[in-house]
């Protein structure tokens, strides 16, 4: 598992280092770190480092320093530097003198009221203006993102917003993405699009979440000896490990029983795709046995051999959890099964119709065992029936939801957000969209349905389904849209994926 954390307990590990190591030690380990991603893009974009042509973009604040240092040693290595500073009064002091000691070149840029980068202050000796600003920009071979970092507030200003849209080479980011909202990943205006970031200590959450995470790029995690200090992230994501590890295989002692049965309460007679979709994922996700109880079994039987299919759940013999509510119907039938899942004490995912259903009627609630685990997958939509809009700040709303309910709620997107109720967070940010396709939701209940029953613990069974699900939808699309029956039949194949991936 990989940790995530915030810019409050990023600076509180700071505060806790420098009574160990001076300031200025973790700013050049930092710019160090910076200088050799630098010099790598370097080698990657231009073939060369001497002789290449950097132009580094200076914001206020420290993150500016870093590149300013950064800048330092790129010229040791005989790259040409240029330092466009955006904050000419407030650049990092230090910085700025190792940079012009080294033989960087320093332009200096303010903002218009206009906007853009009208207007021009001289600052240093030669050609400060910003229009020459504008020119080694555009004409850079790789640009140092140091406009702003871990304290950045609201979007770019004019100046900075500017001179991004003019960027045509890599960017490497220092930190993150300057024009990121580091605590939601949230892109309100003109940002950065790094083609790579180097990070200090350990990921922030605008590293993993929504649009902040495509804009970050590769991101690297260098330890400037911080990452001891952190703490307990605020968040979490899964790496192929975990997924190895996590994801039930029958053992020798194993038969068909004891690997857990999964129920399947889903679809009916005139929509049976949803039956036939969870169902499918059931069977596909692990060994044992999967039940199917519904109007849809015979359709169910024709599709999965395998399943044994019962017309309802009262028939549908011993299983260890559900995966019950796609395509069950919000009318009278639909309440009665959920009902019936609900009062069985057994662990459930409840998706689509059962949640839309416990969001009209809140006595359903009652017939729950508080002590079994529950896990809830909404999308947005089901989410604002049950406990009002996500908002900006999705993290927040699901750890609150999650917290509200007493339930694991995964709430689906193209960044997946699981919580569990004692507050622990996982994300799963999809490389792609090609799970956003009609029935893929259904295939995401049948995989959380099977690894509940399997035991595993259902805030990490949310999680391991959803990192599946993101890779199954990214090996069957190979670059092309596909339905949800691709995407199930891909469900093998990814398990085999992550069993033999090395960490
Ligand atoms: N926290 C740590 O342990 C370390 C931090 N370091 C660097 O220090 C950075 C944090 O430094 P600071 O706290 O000085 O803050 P920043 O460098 O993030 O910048 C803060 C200043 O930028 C301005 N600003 C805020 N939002 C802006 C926006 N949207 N557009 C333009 N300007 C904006 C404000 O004037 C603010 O004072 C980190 O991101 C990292 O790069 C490293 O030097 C190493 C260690
Ligand atoms: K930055």
């Amino acid at each position: 598992m990989r940790g995530v954390w915030t810019a409050d307990q990023v600076r509180a590990a700071e505060e806790r280092l420098i009574e160990q190591v001076p300031e200025s030690t973790l700013m050049y380990r930092a710019a160090f770190g910076v200088a050799v991603a630098a010099s790598d893009l370097l080698r990657e974009h231009v073939g060369r480092v001497s002789g290449a042509r950097v132009v580094l973009l200076v914001g206020a604040g420290s993150n500016g320093g870093d590149a300013l240092w950064a800048g330092a040693f790129l010229r040791r290595r005989g790259v040409r530097v240029d330092a466009v500073l955006l904050a000419p009064d407030r650049a990092h002091p230090a910085g700025l003198a190792a940079l012009r000691a080294a033989g960087g070149r320093v332009l200096a840029v303010t903002g218009s009221r206009s906007g853009g980068v009208a207007s021009a202050e001289s600052h240093s000796a030669g050609s400060d203006s910003a229009e020459a600003a504008a020119e080694v920009t555009a004409r850079a071979d790789l640009v140092v993102d140091g406009i702003v970092g871990l304290s950045a507030r609201g979007p770019l200003r004019p100046a900075a917003a500017a001179l991004v849209e003019l960027v045509t080479a890599p960017v490497l980011a220092v930190d993150l993405p300057s024009g990121v909202d580091p605590a939601t990943g949230e892109v309100t205006g003109p940002a950065v699009s790094a083609t790579r970031t180097v990070t200090f200590g350990g990921l922030k959450p605008c590293h993993v979440l929504g649009a902040g995470a495509i804009h970050s790029g590769r991101v690297d995690v260098l330890d400037i000896g911080l990452t001891e200090e952190l703490g307990t992230p605020e968040l979490s994501l899964l790496d192929p490990a975990d997924l190895r590890r996590n994801w039930p295989v029958p053992g020798p002692q194993d038969d068909k029983y004891s690997q857990g049965v999964v129920g399947v309460a889903a679809g009916s007679a005139v929509y049976p795709g949803a039956a036939i979709l969870v169902t499918g994922a059931a069977v596909h996700a692990t060994s044992g046995m999967v039940r199917y109880a519904g109007p849809a079994a015979d359709v169910v039987r024709d599709h999965w051999p395998e399943v044994v299919a019962t017309g309802t759940v009262a028939d549908a013999g011993r299983v260890q959890a559900w995966s019950v509510g796609p395509g069950i119907g919000t009318g009278e039938s639909g309440r009665e099964v959920l009902r019936h899942v609900l009062r069985s004490g057994l662990p459930a995912c409840v998706d689509a119709d059962a949640i839309t259903l416990l969001s009209q009627d809140e006595t359903l609630w009652d017939l729950r065992d508080p002590g079994v685990p529950l896990v809830l997958s909404p999308h947005a939509g089901e989410f604002a029936r049950l406990f009002g809009p996500v908002g900006a700040d999705r993290v927040a709303s699901v750890r609150r939801a999650a917290a509200h309910f007493d339930a694991v709620v995964l709430l689906k997107g193209n960044t997946t957000v699981i919580a569990a109720p004692d507050g622990r967070v996982l994300v799963n940010q999809a490389r792609a969209s090609w799970a956003a396709t009609a029935g893929s939701g259904d295939v995401l209940s049948g995989l959380i349905g099977a690894l509940l029953a399997s035991g595993l613990d259902p805030w990490a069974a949310a999680g391991n389904a959803a990192l599946l699900h993101a890779s199954a939808a990214d090996l069957a699309a190979r670059g092309a849209p596909i339905g949800a029956s691709a995407l199930l039949a891909a469900v093998p194949a990814a398990i085999r994926r992550f069993r033999r991936a090395e960490d």
